[in-house]
């Protein structure tokens, strides 16, 4: 075998989120045209309050994709110095406008604000998200009505990638309202798309080695760049890569995520990529929950796969 093929031969397959979420896209297309035809635009508001590039970053990619897919989006930002009562009021509007499916509150809030206060505000069948209290809690009854758009993504990916869920062992390093916990709950649910036996990890993990080294498939969500290594994973796993740190300085600044991607990838059977492999499927996954928030709030029938 020559080098190159030896080598090829050696990497794990790369689960390219950048197609998986293009699917998905299309899909909501379809269900946009749909429910344009009944008389239905359906409208996402996005509310920034903050002033970290990255999010300011990912807003302009989500107002970006929903006019790729038809959808209108509305943006409200609001100045860091503003009284949190600003943005309970741009809320409170935004609940009440027939013309909004869909609130997202981007995150993190500027420090200072009662973020937990800002996502209970907000309607739940608005909660395209899924961070309000009360869809927390359908998730985690078996009930689930929008889910977060990180895990949905993941599960998705790991279907995609050919992953057999029901009975798999899932290590999740990170307990994060925002990806940990409800991945966890998503993938033990009953279903063919769940099923799994899930084991939560984080920083106070006495050996978290030992976890991941067992696990069919891992998802890292820990926010500390290259934590999960190669010689971690069992030979052929599936890794899930959730982080996206930015790591050094001008010519040499790049994205790195919480798994070491170079020994990783010569161990894991398929990979994620960073970027392109959960971020795009974020932001995919809004499209989705704010076409279903649209639905749900018209009485129309949409029956998305
Ligand atoms: N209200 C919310 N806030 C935040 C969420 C969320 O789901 N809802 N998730 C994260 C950030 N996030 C969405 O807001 C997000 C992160 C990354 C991407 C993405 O497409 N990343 C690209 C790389 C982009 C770049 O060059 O920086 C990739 O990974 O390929 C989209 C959305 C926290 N806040």
């Amino acid at each position: 075998m020559s080098e190159a093929i030896q080598e090829r031969a050696d990497r794990a397959d790369v689960i390219d989120g950048e197609a998986v979420a293009a699917a998905v896209r299309e899909t909501v297309s379809e269900a946009v045209d749909r429910l344009r035809s009944e008389g239905v635009t359906p409208g996402l508001a996005t509310v920034l309050m903050s002033d970290d590039p990255a999010s300011e970053t990912y807003v302009r990619m989500k107002q970006r994709d929903c006019e790729d897919v038809g959808i209108e989006s509305r943006h409200v930002e609001i100045d860091t110095d503003a009284p949190q009562s600003e943005l309970f009021e741009t809320i409170d509007e935004l609940n009440a406008d027939p013309a909004i499916d869909g609130i997202l509150i981007q995150r993190p809030l500027t420090e200072g604000v009662d973020e937990p206060a800002a996502l209970r505000r907000v309607d739940p069948e608005k909660d395209v998200d899924g961070f309000h209290p009360e869809n927390v809690g359908r998730l985690v009854t078996g009930d689930p009505r929008f889910v977060p758009c990180t895990p949905l993504g993941i599960q998705r990916l790991l279907i995609e990638a050919g992953v057999e869920i029901p009975g798999s062992d899932v290590v999740v390093v990170g307990r994060s309202e925002l990806v940990g916990k409800p991945l966890a709950n998503l993938l033990l649910g009953r279903g063919d798309d769940a099923d799994a036996t899930v084991t939560v990890c984080h920083s106070k993990t006495d050996d978290l080695a030992a976890h991941v080294s067992r696990a069919d498939v891992v998802v890292v969500a820990a926010g500390v760049p290259e934590l999960v290594t190669g010689e971690m994973l069992a030979p052929g796993s599936t890794v899930i890569d959730v982080g996206i740190n930015a790591v050094g300085e001008g010519d040499d600044r790049e994205l790195v995520g919480d798994v070491e991607y170079e020994s990783a990838s010569k161990v894991a059977g398929a990979i994620t990529p960073v970027p392109g492999g959960v971020g795009p499927m974020t932001r995919a996954m809004l499209l989705r929950n704010t076409v279903t928030a649209a639905a749900r709030q018209s009485g129309v029938d949409l029956d998305l796969e």
